[in-house]
């Protein structure tokens, strides 16, 4: 997008895909307020021409081809592959996000429908950027991985084809894709069926690939070459950050506390913890975990999920000075300062510091607490301070904010000034338990009534801010990051 940063306002039509959240109204919400409205035309086009093809429900949800083209940006990606095109929606959407000089060597066994979006692929001007090949992706994948040419030359990879295959493509992929950089595995999460009990009416190909998808899962969730964190995005995406060779993963099972999940079924989010999540958390931050379950507010820390999120997210935009409003124990604050260099800082900012002494004899020990400066106090006036020096304007990689959400809209007006151009606003709890799409009569807790309001507002805000660009994610209670354009 342009420093003017256009919106494009315009209402369309949901197709195919089935969401993973609590109800179709969210997942509705998410789209009509967050991504249809900032939808490039050309995507919109070809969304709208791929819904009329008898095989509409490959097509990658317009969701996940905005998280695709933020995440593309934020890890400025230049040199991509993609398996699976089909009509090109994620193509589009990748190729939308790279430089003029980036490159997208896209393969799949079928050109047919890959020319149903080229024409709208070329109107846009970015078609120079992809380099199509039809055929079957896995003896090209041999033919790279023979060539070290080839070693460690994609900055990222979105696979999205023949389920039965992951797994073989991942074992090539690994040595494919730069250290630091990402593979990104689509429809990990099957439609929910993979929590599914073992008699459920499944159709036939849903329950074929299903073991498929519980395998792939299983390995990544063990595969000490990367750090992962899967999203409940369009149909699931594993997000898999290849590590140098050494790559440290610690693996332990432990119990869920805390958060009510936006998702389905508490199934399906159970089984993220479990197997993306819980097996590689940190200790320090499973110690703080668990401390903060014995605590009386414990539902206000962040979701492990959501800390996990963070944490990669933080690696991937190489983040080093950030701040942070609402610390609570410090959960998210441990996976903030875990991810940051060893130069990283933290401003981190909370009316209370009772609660963050709490998490920090956890932090000490963890050898992170030299890159955070806690503050006590509200934030706003220290913001305020921040704004009124120009110094300070401009300097944050990222700053995550999860506190007094009836200030929301206070602190994006500071902040906007306070984030650097390309960096990331994140704002939590966006999605507030889902009661965003509650009807007006339902019965609310007095709480989530008061700040629902609140919440809505900076939805609404942020979706036609031309300042950023954004994405709201069914992560946590909601996660909605704003890069800075202008
Ligand atoms: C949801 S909790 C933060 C959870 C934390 N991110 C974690 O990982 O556990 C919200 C925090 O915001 C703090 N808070 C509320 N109003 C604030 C304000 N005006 N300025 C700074 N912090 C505030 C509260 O004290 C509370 O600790």
């Amino acid at each position: 997008m342009a420093t003017n940063g256009e919106a494009q306002p315009a209402k369309h039509q949901e197709v195919g895909h089935k969401s993973l959240l609590q109800s179709d109204a969210l997942y509705q919400y998410i789209l009509e307020t967050s991504v249809y409205p900032r939808e490039p035309e050309s995507m919109k086009e070809l969304r709208e021409v791929t819904a009329k093809h008898p095989w509409n429900l490959m097509t990658t949800s317009a969701d996940e081809g905005q998280f695709l083209n933020l995440l593309l940006k934020l890890i400025n990606a230049k040199n991509t592959m993609e398996i699976g095109v089909y009509t090109g929606y994620s193509l589009l959407s990748t190729a939308l996000a790279l430089p003029e000089d980036g490159k997208i060597l896209a393969l799949d066994i079928n050109r047919e429908n890959y020319e149903i979006g080229l024409p709208i692929i070329e109107k846009a001007g970015v078609a120079h950027k992809i380099d199509f090949r039809e055929g079957p992706a896995l003896p090209l994948l041999d033919q790279m991985v023979d060539d070290v040419n080839f070693h460690g030359s994609f900055d990222f990879i979105f696979v999205d084809a023949d389920k039965d295959n992951y797994l073989n493509y991942h074992k090539r992929l690994i040595d494919l894709v730069k250290v630091g950089g990402v593979i990104g595995y689509d429809n990990t999460l099957w439609n929910g069926s993979l929590v599914a009990p073992a008699d459920a009416p499944l159709r036939k190909y849903v329950r074929y690939y299903r073991d498929f998808v519980l395998e792939l899962n299983k390995a990544l969730a063990v595969d000490s070459r990367v750090e992962i964190c899967q999203l409940p995005v369009g149909d699931g995406i594993t997000l898999c950050r290849r590590l140098a060779a050494n790559g440290e993963s610690q693996p332990a099972k432990h119990q869920e506390v805390g958060h009510k999940s936006l998702l389905q079924s508490d199934a399906l989010y159970q089984y993220i913890l479990e197997t993306s999540v819980y097996p590689r958390e940190p200790e320090p931050m499973k110690e703080l975990r668990e401390v903060t379950a014995k605590h009386p507010w414990n539902l206000m820390t962040t979701s492990a999920d959501e800390g996990q999120f963070l944490n990669l997210l933080l690696k991937l935009i190489n983040a080093k000075n950030t701040m942070e409003i609402g610390v609570y124990t410090g959960y998210s604050l441990l996976s903030t300062a875990l991810a940051l260099p060893e130069d990283g800082k933290i401003l981190a900012l909370d009316i209370n510091r009772e609660n963050y002494e709490i998490g920090l004899p956890i932090i000490e020990k963890a050898g992170v607490a030299h890159k955070i400066d806690f503050r006590e106090g509200p934030a706003l006036p220290l913001l305020d301070q921040m704004v009124d020096d120009v110094t300070f304007h401009g300097t944050f990689d990222f700053i995550f904010v999860d506190a007094d959400k009836d200030n929301y809209l206070n602190y994006h007006k500071r902040l906007i000034d306070l984030v650097k151009i390309g960096g990331v606003i994140g704002y939590d709890n966006t999605l507030w338990n889902g009661s965003l799409v509650a009807p007006p009569d339902a019965p609310l807790r007095k709480y989530v009534r008061y700040y629902r309001d609140f919440v809505l507002e900076l939805n609404k805000a942020l979706a036609i801010d031309p300042r950023v660009e954004i994405c709201q994610l069914p992560v946590g209670d909601g996660i909605t990051l704003c890069r800075r354009i202008s």
